[in-house]
């Protein structure tokens, strides 16, 4: 369970935030500009917040009030940004093994060749960074936020440049990874078919704060029906 209560300016934007996320798997939706991205970076420490407590399970990861937050990295959480950026200077395979601590060199390598199963990148380990496209830096991106396999995974849009047959198949393969590696995870996405498919549970984001949460087709009912009725009317053009 992820607790959060977030109080944040970013110039003219107010966020203000205050919920409790209970399902392994969040996804947090709304308009561009709404705060996802915003909020995501404050939750991975890498922001400061005006005020805020966020509590992960038993942990402590901020708490403004007593001065107390644990440091950016893969102890505290896994971060997927929108825009990939992988080390240029080391091959793909490095990039993936760059968080990962306490594992003997074979076990390294048997985790990085599993992670990149879970992305469908096993052909990409021995590529140079600079030779993959923007969808594959992605899946890489993807592939090292899980190498480490922390206990909060926040991913912002992290497959948009992936086609939707391969992205379908790598949501459902991730899926039961993280739910085998009990790993807790926050979802951005646009995609309201994203989130309809995976049966999440959603958080609604507007305006700087959370207007609603719950299952997928009570959360986003409306965004479903606009979709069905836009695929009608090009269906009878
Ligand atoms: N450093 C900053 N200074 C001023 N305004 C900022 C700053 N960072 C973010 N904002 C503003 O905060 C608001 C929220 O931005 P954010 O990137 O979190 O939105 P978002 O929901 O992720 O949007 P999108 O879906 O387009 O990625 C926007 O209006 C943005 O312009």
């Amino acid at each position: 369970m992820l607790e959060l209560d977030i109080k944040a300016h970013r110039g003219q934007f107010a966020l203000a935030a205050s919920c409790r996320l209970v399902s392994p798997w969040t996804v947090l939706f709304g308009p561009s500009g709404a705060g996802k991205s915003t909020i995501l970076r404050l939750i991975a420490g890498l922001d400061h917040p005006d005020q805020a407590r966020i509590v992960l399970d038993d942990q402590l990861l901020t708490d403004t009030a007593s001065n107390r937050h644990i440091k950016p990295g893969p102890s505290r959480c896994g971060l997927v940004t929108q825009r990939p950026a992988l080390f240029p200077h080391i091959s793909v395979a490095e990039n993936i093994g760059y968080g990962i601590t306490n594992l003997t060199s074979t076990e390294c390598s048997q985790r990085i060749e599993s992670t990149l199963a879970l992305v469908g990148a096993n052909d990409l380990s021995h590529r140079p960074v600079h030779a993959l496209s923007g969808g594959e830096s992605q899946r890489i991106a993807l592939a090292r936020a899980l190498a480490p396999q922390p206990r909060l995974l926040l991913l912002d849009e992290p497959l948009s440049a992936v086609g939707s047959d391969a992205r379908d198949a790598i949501l459902s393969r991730l899926r039961t990874w993280l739910a085998e590696h009990k790993i807790q995870t926050i979802l951005v996405t646009h995609d309201v078919i994203d989130a309809l498919t995976t049966d999440a549970e959603v958080a609604l984001m507007q305006e700087g704060r959370i207007t609603a949460l719950g299952p997928a087709a009570d959360v986003l009912a409306a965004e479903r029906n606009r979709l069905l009725s836009r695929l009608q009317m090009s269906q009878s053009n």
